[in-house]
């Protein structure tokens, strides 16, 4: 599902295994899977009760998953996984340079491990050689792995000519204090998970399948709400306290697909059903932040912080009243307000499915948090979603002097791997 609430507080409640229960039978097993293959047709991730898969699924003293450890999201399919299930409690984005003297023959060969271990991990199995255990009492708890390619890789490889066009390096902004070197990279990998230690344990098979093929070039770690907190789905809040999500593109929206996926007969043709993401690290300067009123931090915004609501007024999702004036004449959503400057409707129609994670890096040495918002967003062509909407942002928005946007990315990701495929094979076999 495409909204910013945690996917497994959308999963009907499920009863919690009784201690000790045993260990599901072959043909709960089977069936269990048979379901999932429906559901990872829709792209759905699965949470609800039923028999345990991969580690658990074999010995009878395996421990007894709960709806969140037995959430899984499939890996083969029409799109990548990781693109639009609800926001993960915790993530890893990662980029690796390819090494010295590897070419297209070892990244082929990288992305075919990469795309195992992936198909492995999110079935809450373990990888093929050397598992490290980490993760073998806490089923797949909604895994998924992300593989994307970045501009340099195509001349490492010899495929500038499959380069495209969509991934020429974004535009400078005058607000970048970008570190080039947390930015970029030949390849990209994003891990999420409900589970700290299933990411982790993603984040070190995938480290460990690179070997001598490539280098991890930087690597950011991230959080989101825990699924489960609220008893109702509720839009997830960022570490400015603010709701953040209520106006992403829906997948039940009948121009989704236009807006976020690369059409099936797009161009190039290996980037078919896939996207483009834009990753910046966005530090907040919460000491700043935290200085204002909270009817200050609203106007901001142009929502309510309490609940999200337009400052013109109904609830969370109610439609924004851009016109609505107060008694003295003035806009009640601010001309500048960061909800009203960056919809849609305000920049010729661009958008963009923004699937953030929150990150806290510890604080500096002056006090200051080193905390914020790593701004991952999806669109099936950056120049008509994040490129003019921070154009925008950078002429005058009233959240622009509270940010800092320190490492930019952006990434070819291609569609979904068919059965007995590995992400990418089209474009390094094609
Ligand atoms: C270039 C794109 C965007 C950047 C960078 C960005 C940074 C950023 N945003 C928030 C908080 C909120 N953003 C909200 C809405 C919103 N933001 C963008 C784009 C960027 N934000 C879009 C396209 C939208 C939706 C516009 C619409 O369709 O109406 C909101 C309001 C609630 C919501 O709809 O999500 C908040 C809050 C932060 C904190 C931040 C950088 C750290
Ligand atoms: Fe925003």
């Amino acid at each position: 599902m495409a909204d910013q609430s945690i996917s497994e507080a959308r999963t009907p409640a499920a009863p919690e295994p009784r201690e000790g229960a045993a260990a599901p039978t072959d043909r709960e097993g089977i069936s269990r899977r048979r379901l999932l293959g429906t559901a990872g047709a829709t792209g759905l991730v699965l949470g609800a009760a039923g028999g345990a898969v991969g580690y658990a699924a074999a010995p009878a003293e395996a421990t007894p998953l709960s709806s969140v450890g037995e959430g899984r999201a499939m890996f083969h399919g029409k799109h990548q996984p990781g693109i639009t299930e609800g926001l993960p409690a915790r993530g890893h984005l990662i980029a690796f340079d390819l090494a010295p003297g590897a070419g297209r023959k070892e990244a082929a060969a990288l992305l075919r491990r990469w795309s195992d271990t992936a198909r492995r991990l999110m079935a809450g199995e373990p990888s093929a050689d050397g598992d490290t255990g980490v993760a073998q009492d806490a089923g797949p708890s909604s895994l998924t792995l992300t593989f994307g390619f970045g501009h340099s890789f195509f001349a490492r490889t010899g495929l500038e000519k499959q380069r495209p066009a969509a991934l020429d390096p974004l535009p400078d902004f005058s607000s970048d204090h970008l570190d080039k070197a947390r930015s970029d990279g030949d390849l990209w990998v994003q891990i999420g998970a409900h589970d700290a230690l299933v990411a982790f344990h993603a984040l070190r098979a995938v480290q460990k399948d690179a070997g001598s093929a490539a280098r991890v070039r930087w690597q950011m770690n991230g959080f989101n709400r825990s699924p489960g907190t609220t008893t109702r789905p509720m839009t997830a809040r960022n570490l400015m306290g603010q709701i953040d999500g209520t106006r992403n593109p829906k997948s039940s929206e009948s121009d989704f697909d236009q807006r976020i996926f690369v059409p099936a007969n797009g161009a190039p043709a290996w980037m078919a059903n896939g996207s483009y993401v834009v990753v910046r690290r966005i530090r907040m300067l919460l000491d700043d932040w935290e200085k204002l009123a909270v009817k200050e931090q609203e106007a901001v915004v142009g929502r309510r912080k309490s609940d999200g609501a337009p400052l013109s007024g109904g609830t969370e999702t109610s439609e924004m009243d851009l016109e609505k004036t107060d008694s003295a004449g003035n806009l009640v959503v601010p001309i500048n307000a960061h909800a009203r400057i960056t919809r849609p409707d305000q920049n010729g129609g661009a958008a963009m499915l923004r699937r953030p994670l929150s990150y806290h890096d510890g604080i500096d040495p002056d006090g200051v948090p080193d905390a914020g918002l790593l701004f991952v967003c999806w669109q099936a062509d950056p120049l008509r979603g994040f490129v003019p909407v921070q154009r925008k942002l950078d002429r005058g928005d009233a959240l622009t002097p509270f940010l800092r946007h320190e490492a930019s990315g952006l990434y070819a990701v291609p569609g979904g791997a068919a059965e007995n495929e590995y992400v990418g094979q089209r474009l390094l076999e094609g």
